[in-house]
């Protein structure tokens, strides 16, 4: 699938501290520390009720993660999905009499309009499940074939299952008790109370064809799993390794995907390379809500980018406005927000468009120091607003600041002047 276009990346001055993030598996802040290239694989969209402002701000917390290693030198190998099979797609466009292909294909495009219009940097590769669908189903024929899966005892559809005790890790990553496990598993696709399963908890990996659903034969290296479609985490687990490798340094999502999505995305990966942990960082974003509820397709409570566009909101103010409040922070989408944004936006410009202003260099290291800790936007963003207010107030006499200001804006925050 072809990913979107990107913008360029102002090179600055110097070097920051190394990038910290927080790691949902350990539970703390950790430097991260890339080889030369960081790898990182942050989940895509499932391509309906594209693309919203809880979207929108995941993927551009996991672009700032983005900018700051490329401004500490290193390459990016970035990666992301597509998830245009599953359940929850299917089900929108039957209620929507849609064609689910054209469907997922509709709200792809918009969604890398609206991530070009937010200048988020593009991934390497970006991957649908079904193009994937080969090497999807080669994993799960590997996996059944180690004995990490199993089919349930099921004469009419015997589907195949992750037996998530095989790593001897499964949990580390979410931290969560089993009783939290069973309750986000049934919340979240899984089916725990299906009987036959070695634990409630193990994962569908291949669904067998079912009457009047999309079937795929699985004819490849990994033996003939017979007409099915893959479950939903062993699209990303199989997408990642394939190039990604064995051990990544970022594993990116919303934390409605901590469990079970990245657990048993980690747990197939470890099963099939051995290699743990699969990725050295598990990093999430809070949740955007609007009217005190989670923005989500399922309440139908949403904002969307190109509805926000459509209206002429500047995208930069978009991004502001999202950057404005800590990326791990459930929190709100308000009118409100937009505004400050918007006021936060000509005021920056009208500062940067002055011939001089105060030196630069101190903003540059205090945008560096904020966003190497753990992406501390509020305070980056809060900088931002002291050198404008001083170049505003006494117009410093730095005839470089405006130019350096634009660019450490651009290149660290996104955000064009
Ligand atoms: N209200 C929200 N606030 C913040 N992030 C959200 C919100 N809703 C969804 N997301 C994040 O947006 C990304 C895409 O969500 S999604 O469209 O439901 N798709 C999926 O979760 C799968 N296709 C991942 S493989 C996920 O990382 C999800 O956690
Ligand atoms: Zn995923």
């Amino acid at each position: 699938m072809h990913t979107w276009a990107s913008v360029d990346v102002p090179r600055l001055p110097g070097e920051g501290p190394p990038l910290r993030l927080y790691d949902t598996s350990t539970g703390r802040v950790r430097p991260t520390a890339p080889g030369r290239e960081a790898l990182m694989y942050v989940c895509g969209i499932t391509p309906y009720d594209a693309t919203h402002l809880g979207h929108a701000a995941t993927y551009l917390a996991f672009d700032l993660v983005n900018r700051l290693w490329r401004d500490l030198g290193h390459d990016v190998h970035y990666v992301q999905n597509v998830t245009d099979i599953d359940d929850p797609l299917l089900e929108r466009a039957a209620r929507d009499q849609d064609d689910w292909v054209v469907l997922g294909m509709r709200e792809t495009a918009l969604f890398r309009e609206d991530m070009e219009a937010l200048r988020v940097l593009p991934p390497r590769h970006y991957i649908g499940a079904v193009e994937a669908m080969g090497e999807i189903s080669e994993l799960v024929g590997k996996l059944l074939a180690s004995g990490a899966a199993y089919r349930v005892p099921d004469a009419e559809f015997p589907d195949v299952y992750f037996d998530s005790a095989v790593t001897g890790h499964f949990g580390y990553e979410s931290n969560y008790d089993e009783e939290t496990m069973l309750r986000f598993s049934a919340e979240r696709g899984g089916d725990p109370e299906r009987p036959g399963k070695r634990s409630p908890l193990d994962p569908l990996l291949w669904r067998m064809a079912r009457e009047g659903e999309p079937s795929w034969a699985s004819d490849n290296g990994g033996g003939d799993l017979g007409p099915g479609r893959p479950g939903w985490h062993v699209e990303c687990a199989a997408i990642a390794l394939n190039r990604l490798g064995p051990q990544i340094d970022l594993n990116g999502g919303g934390s409605d995907l901590i469990f079970p999505h990245h657990e048993c995305g980690a747990a197939h990966a470890e099963a099939f390379t051995g290699v743990h942990p699969f990725a050295r960082h598990y990093t999430h974003t809070g949740m955007i809500g609007l009217d005190g509820e989670k923005m989500s397709k399922s309440r139908g409570n949403l904002v969307f980018v190109s509805k926000l566009r459509a209206e002429n909101v500047d995208p930069n103010a978009i991004r502001i406005a999202l950057l404005a409040g800590h990326y791990r922070t459930d929190r709100a989408w308000t009118a409100g927000l937009l505004d400050e944004a918007n006021a936060r936006l000509a005021r920056w410009r009208e500062a940067a468009a002055l011939p001089a202003g105060p030196p630069a260099d101190e903003l540059l290291t205090q945008l560096r120091t904020h966003l190497a800790d753990d992406l501390d936007t509020p305070r980056a963003l809060a900088a931002v607003d002291a050198w404008a207010a001083r170049a505003l107030e006494r117009r410093g006499t730095d005839g470089d600041a405006p130019a350096l200001v634009r660019d450490a804006l651009d290149a660290l925050l996104g955000v064009r002047l």
